[in-house]
């Protein structure tokens, strides 16, 4: 079955540029989409990467300069066997997540991200439905299953729904990720919890730093 992952190549994550440089983005972004990978290969998938630009990687690439729904849906108009479409921003997900995930009996299953958005959908029939990312997208995405008669799962999880986004996401990722990206993260930024809520900081800062036991953090 196709795991289908956007990439958008050039600039990637670009709303971390409050914390991150141009390269730590480049570097970050493309370390969470090889764990990702990682985990939908451990599960069997055949990873399809829908790509904004030419880029070599082991997998297959497709690449559409088209925006993002408009890519995404004239691929699963193409697709009449199931497909997962997971976001390349996802890094804290598991092989039993994914494989949780491809047990539901449900037409659709979404792992919805936080403030509104979709982080993964598995699409049982894709020429019964299309996909609507940005702004409240989970909420369009339930929308549109209603109207095309589908029955979906909302698949609750801590993993699946930490998507980074802005710099503050990158906590959970700093606290949990067990991934490339991770250690990574860990190896260029600190966390801060001097005051208020707990925030990675790059050394710069005077920080009170926290560290992750080492256990927890040891990448599998
Ligand atoms: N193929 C394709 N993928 C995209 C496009 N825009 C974003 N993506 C990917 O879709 C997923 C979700 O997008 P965002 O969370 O907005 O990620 P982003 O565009 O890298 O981040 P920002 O620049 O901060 O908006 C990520 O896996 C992106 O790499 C696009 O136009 N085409
Ligand atoms: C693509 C978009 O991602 P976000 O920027 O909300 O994580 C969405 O989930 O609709």
């Amino acid at each position: 079955m196709k795991a289908v992952v956007p990439f958008k190549v050039v600039n990637a994550k670009s709303r971390l540029a409050t914390l991150l440089t141009v390269e730590e983005r480049a570097r970050l972004a493309r370390l969470m989409l090889d764990d990702i990978i990682g985990v939908l290969r451990q599960c069997g998938l055949n990873v399809v990467l829908l790509a904004t630009a030419p880029f070599t990687y082991d997998a297959e690439v497709v690449v559409s300069d088209k925006d993002l729904n408009s890519a995404l849906n004239e691929l699963l108009k193409a697709e009449v066997e199931p497909v997962m479409i997971v976001m390349a921003d996802v890094p804290l997900i598991t092989p039993d997540n994914v494989r949780d995930i491809l047990k539901s009996p449900s037409d659709l299953v979404i792992a919805p991200g936080r403030g509104g958005g979709t982080n993964i959908q598995y699409i049982k029939d894709p020429q019964r439905y299309h996909v609507d990312y940005y702004g409240a997208s989970f909420l369009d995405h339930l929308r549109i299953a209603e109207d095309n008669g589908l029955t979906v799962e909302v698949f609750d999880s801590f993993n699946a729904s930490s998507d980074i986004d802005e710099a503050q996401d990158l906590v959970e990722l700093y606290i949990h990720g067990r991934g490339r990206a991770a250690e990574y993260l860990r190896s260029i930024a600190a966390l801060d919890i001097s005051k208020g809520r707990v925030r990675v900081v790059k050394d710069d800062y005077k920080v009170q730093e926290a560290r992750v036991p080492w256990k927890y953090a040891a990448t599998e």
